[in-house]
């Protein structure tokens, strides 16, 4: 099809000279072969024990074949019983490349990967007697996810229906959820490779199952990657892997153009628009790389003319995902299962070239052991909630150091200023994504008031994503989160805390964390949150001016 040829265009002539000494090294060295290969000496010595473990990513084009019959058998199973809609709970690697794949294919999945109580409820209320939820989680033990398989088993036994049968588990090998699978008799476990990460599973069970029992075309997803794998493991400047790790590194050195900011641009000759795939781009560059004090910080926008992108200054490189188009110095073509194979590949080289390991993600851990604290500790939970500063509907609060007194406007034009000229801004919303949606915009308008690039996640979703780099990654970011009032809050059967306990747990834990690191944190708090936000757009746009 016209527009999926895969490969990798340096736009920006000066990018692409300054790359090529790092694409002939990589040649010189046979790092494509060689990771193709799966050699796992590849980042040095202390990565070693790590990446023997995590390399098994680069042949799943051809391990996961057997997964299509599998995962077809079950749905034909399913939709013989009238259960034909899928939900899936899962977080960061465990859910963002069915989500990609599913938007990309057009067919429906219900995405859980929040902590919103409002969000949960709504899945909640779709029809129950049509439903199956995946639960998709590697170790078998995030919090978010054991939450919804709670929160779902209950509702299906009370709405009279036997939530074993609509239950499916992805997980690996002896993990806490394929044990608990055999004990409740779940309707299906699919054993994931073990030896591949999860930012690095989109091919496997984790991404294959959910997005196949939704209905798309997964067998052609891999035959998309299969298509590019011979050219991925060849040490050539041509290998759009190496260009695409070549462009970044020296953007990095070179420029300390440390932000890649990622558009996903709609082809005008007929190929797929790969919807959301710079949210599961983010996840798999930022958690690879953010470590160390170095790393690559990707800014997935909304377009190729949105701010960031279009107005891009020399501390970032907007990369196109489709044909090159405004500003873009890189574009990015194929289909969305060569690019999968492609983009980690580049990453995996990128390592190399910036000296980290690729495999782990060091920093993750710390807000999660935040939040259990406080979670641990209700009474630390509710203290430390007076608000410095209210104003209408946003209640204000602040790591040490940060102004806090006065008009939100002031509050907002001091803390944008406290981000350097060539930091970041990291908007953090811990709402309902869907109900809550227009949220989004405020990363558009920030941008193009501060001129600062600025990245926006949802919480707790972003925690397993961009969450890593904003600890291990470059010390340049200020970090504005806003939580909001909750109506309707959700038990988590047999825990002594309730969906939106949890929530405002993870948020002040990784607030916590952050400032621990020195980082300017603001917390905006909306008691209503239409309101809220409302009041929200109108200071940013205020202290813009
Ligand atoms: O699949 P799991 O084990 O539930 O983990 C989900 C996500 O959490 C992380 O470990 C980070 O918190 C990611 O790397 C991973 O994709």
């Amino acid at each position: 099809m016209a527009g999926e040829t895969t490969g990798v265009e340096i736009v920006d002539a000066a990018l692409a000279s300054e790359a090529a000494p790092f694409a002939e090294r990589l040649v010189a060295d046979q790092v494509a072969s060689k990771l193709a290969s799966q050699d796992a000496t590849l980042w040095g010595p202390e990565a070693e024990s790590e990446a023997s473990i995590r390399l098994s990513w680069t042949t799943l084009h051809k391990s996961s074949r057997p997964l299509i019959g599998e995962i077809e058998a079950l749905r034909t199973d399913l939709r013989s019983e009238g259960v034909d809609r899928v939900v899936l709970a899962g977080m960061g690697g465990s859910s963002l490349a069915p989500e990609v794949i599913t938007a990309t294919d057009g067919v429906p999945l219900t995405v859980l990967d929040t902590t919103d109580p409002g969000q949960v409820a709504d899945a909640l209320a779709g029809d129950l007697e049509r439903t199956v939820i995946v639960v998709s989680s590697k170790s078998g033990g995030t919090v978010e996810t054991d939450s919804h398989r709670r929160i779902f088993a209950k509702a299906f036994a009370d709405a009279g229906i036997d939530a074993a049968r609509r239950i499916v588990v992805v997980t690996d090998p002896g993990s806490p959820f394929a044990e608990l699978s055999e004990k409740e008799g779940y309707r299906k476990v699919f054993l994931a490779d073990p030896n591949v990460g999860g930012r690095y599973s989109a091919l496997t069970a984790f991404g294959l199952v959910p997005a196949g029992l939704a209905g798309a075309d997964v067998a052609r997803l891999l035959d998309q990657a299969a298509s590019v794998a011979d050219e991925l493991a060849a040490d050539s400047v041509d290998n759009p892997a190496v260009k695409l790790a070549a462009a970044w590194g020296a953007a990095h050195e070179k420029k300390g153009a440390e932000k890649l900011v990622i558009a996903t641009v709609p082809s005008k000759e007929g190929g797929s628009v790969l919807k959301g795939f710079a949210d599961w781009a983010e996840q798999l560059i930022a958690e690879s790389t953010g470590k160390q004090g170095t790393g690559l910080l990707p800014v997935a926008v909304e377009g190729p003319d949105s701010p960031g992108f279009a107005d891009a200054k020399g501390d970032a490189t907007p990369v196109a995902v489709g044909q090159a188009e405004g500003a873009a110095k890189i574009s990015v073509t194929g289909s969305l299962g060569a690019q999968f194979l492609l983009w980690e590949f580049a990453t995996a080289l990128a390592g190399r070239l910036l000296g980290i390991n690729p495999f782990d993600q060091p920093d993750v851990e710390a807000a999660k052991k935040a939040a259990r604290s406080l979670l641990d500790n209700p009474d630390k939970l509710k203290g430390g909630d007076e608000p410095s500063t209210v104003d209408g509907a946003v209640e204000v609060f602040g790591s040490e150091g940060v102004v806090t007194d006065g008009k939100l406007a002031d509050i907002l034009r001091a803390f944008f200023d406290s981000a350097p000229e060539t930091g970041y801004i990291a908007v953090q919303a811990y709402l309902d994504r869907l109900d809550d949606a227009s949220t989004a915009v405020l990363r558009g308008e920030i941008a193009k008031r501060t001129g600062r690039q600025t990245t926006f996640g949802w919480g707790p979703r972003f925690l397993h994503s961009t969450g890593q780099y904003h600890k291990g990654g470059h010390q340049n970011g200020v970090f504005l989160q806003i939580t909001g009032a909750v109506e309707d809050d959700l038990d988590v059967p047999d825990r002594p805390y309730t969906l939106g306990v949890l929530q405002h747990a993870q948020a002040l834990g990784d607030g916590q964390v952050l400032a621990e690191h020195g980082r300017p944190v603001l917390r905006l708090h909306l008691t209503d949150r239409a309101a809220g936000l409302a009041e929200l757009v109108r200071a940013v746009q205020e202290a813009g001016e």
